[in-house]
């Protein structure tokens, strides 16, 4: 038989895991399974969420707290032939689709039900990690079922607090059979990731490989503390003037006055009181931007936030780039996420070099990033999901802070502008102008 290929190329490619969640309801498992499949799906490897609430729902679309009753045969039925739909088709997935990482969404909160999802995934060559998410904050609870009350389909339509109290009631039908992993000692064989109130302790256990253990420093990293990221590219520069790319030039007078407007743009933003992290690239655009910044935030640069390297394009206008690589011009129009400069860099390479980035912010609380435009599009894409066709075109207009908070499901945007003149150096498929506007929706 033919080795199977997953294309990702950083780990052996046959490896393939099943990551199956464990805990009661409210404890954040949707929330951390979706976190964990942006991530993988940004670094190009194909995660998916088999959400087994989902399966359910089309037999049993709003059940009473009754329907989680071990005790209810009906109930039983339905739940065990929904994560028999879920299981199946995630098989199908990776037989199929090439998948390489599926997440099995669901409570599995009984030594049965795991060790049912460990033989039939387990007999298909399928590695399994078990994440499970264990938490008494009550604060943290009760913020969950805040959030399952008002976004949950089982409860659409319902008086909010008539759902909280169904909803309280089922967690209780799951505490009767729930069984944390390994409390009694005897799924020691198990690999597995325990996260305390999300992230607060973690307790692992027979991690086994590079994936593995890359998803498991992931997860430990997560955090739950309200914080925004900030975005920025840096002022205006003498190069962005001439419709040059790359290159390491001073900042225009526009940009020098962006610089100066920045503290107050951010101050609007953050507020006097919250202490913030800044990161720069090592290029002299992005540490001038940050320079009248208050003193008392911290200031660190990054290789890794340099732009895109253009190679042997480097220093060169878009019309020069199509004069004299005609084909590489038209090649990077057709596959700009993949394309790679003769000697430089393609996005692809860039959002692999800025993964240390993402577990430093994923670890963080308020930080700023003053950056470039190819960089700052990576980093979007990875908050809001952008497909790699869609975010190396994205509009990221210079003079403009941009706010991201994570929120539970999504990340919210906001931006300021600084009312300061630049050029526009965003560039639409095809098009060799200097400056453009960029195309009115799609930016941020
Ligand atoms: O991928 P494209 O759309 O060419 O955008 C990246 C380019 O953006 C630029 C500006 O044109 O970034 P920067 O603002 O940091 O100077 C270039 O240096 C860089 O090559």
């Amino acid at each position: 038989m033919a080795p199977r290929m997953n294309g990702v190329g950083i780990m052996p490619e046959d490896t393939r895991i099943c990551v199956v969640m464990v805990g009661l309801p409210a404890r954040g498992k949707s929330y951390i399974a979706q976190k964990a499949q942006r991530y993988l799906k940004w670094l190009s490897i194909p995660a998916k969420t088999f959400n087994v609430g989902n399966y359910r729902r089309n037999d049993a679309p709003h059940p009473s707290a009754d329907f989680f009753d071990t005790n209810n045969p009906e109930g039983e039925r339905k739940r065990r032939a929904a994560a028999e739909a879920a299981v199946s088709d995630m098989l199908k997935w990776f037989k199929e689709e090439g998948g390489v990482v599926g997440i099995l969404d669901a409570t599995n909160s009984t030594k049965e039900r795991r060790k049912w999802v460990l033989d039939k995934v387990g007999r298909e060559g399928i590695e399994v990690l078990f994440v499970e998410s264990k938490c008494d904050d009550e604060e943290l609870i009760m913020a969950n079922i805040r959030d399952v009350k008002t976004s949950s389909p089982d409860y659409v339509g319902q008086d909010p607090e008539k759902a909280a109290q169904d909803f309280r009631e089922r967690i209780r039908h799951y505490e009767k059979v729930y069984k944390s992993i390994n409390e009694d000692g005897d799924e020691d064989d198990l690999t597995y990731l325990k996260i305390m109130n999300v992230g607060r302790k973690v307790f692992i256990n027979r991690i086994q490989d590079y994936l593995q253990s890359r998803i498991v420093y992931f997860l430990m990293n997560l955090h739950i503390r309200p914080r925004s990221v900030w975005l920025s590219r840096h002022g205006e520069s003498v190069l962005n003037l001439e419709g040059r790319i790359g290159g390491d030039s001073e900042l225009s007078h526009r940009g020098e006055e962006y610089a100066r407007k920045l503290p107050e743009l951010v101050r609007e933003s953050v507020g006097d009181d919250r202490p913030l992290t800044v990161w720069t690239s090592t290029l002299k655009r992005t540490i001038a931007t940050a320079r009248y910044l208050p003193k008392h935030y911290n200031q660190l640069q990054w290789k890794a936030l340099d732009e895109l390297d253009a190679g042997v394009c480097d220093g060169m206008t878009y019309q020069e780039i199509a004069d004299r690589y005609p084909e590489d011009f038209q090649a990077r129009d057709e596959d700009k996420y993949n394309y790679r400069y003769r000697g430089g860099e393609s996005y692809r390479d860039v959002v692999i070099r800025l993964e240390p980035i993402i577990m430093e912010l994923e670890r963080s609380e308020d930080i700023l990033i003053i950056s470039h435009q190819a960089v700052i599009r990576c980093i979007y894409a990875y908050f809001m999901q952008k497909s790699q066709e869609e975010s190396p075109w994205v509009p990221v207009p210079l003079h403009t802070l941009i706010k991201l908070t994570p929120r539970a499901y999504g990340t919210e945007v906001q931006t300021y502008k600084a009312n300061i003149k630049a050029v526009s150096t965003w560039r639409g498929k095809g098009s060799t102008a200097k400056h453009e506007d960029p195309a009115p929706d799609g930016g941020i």
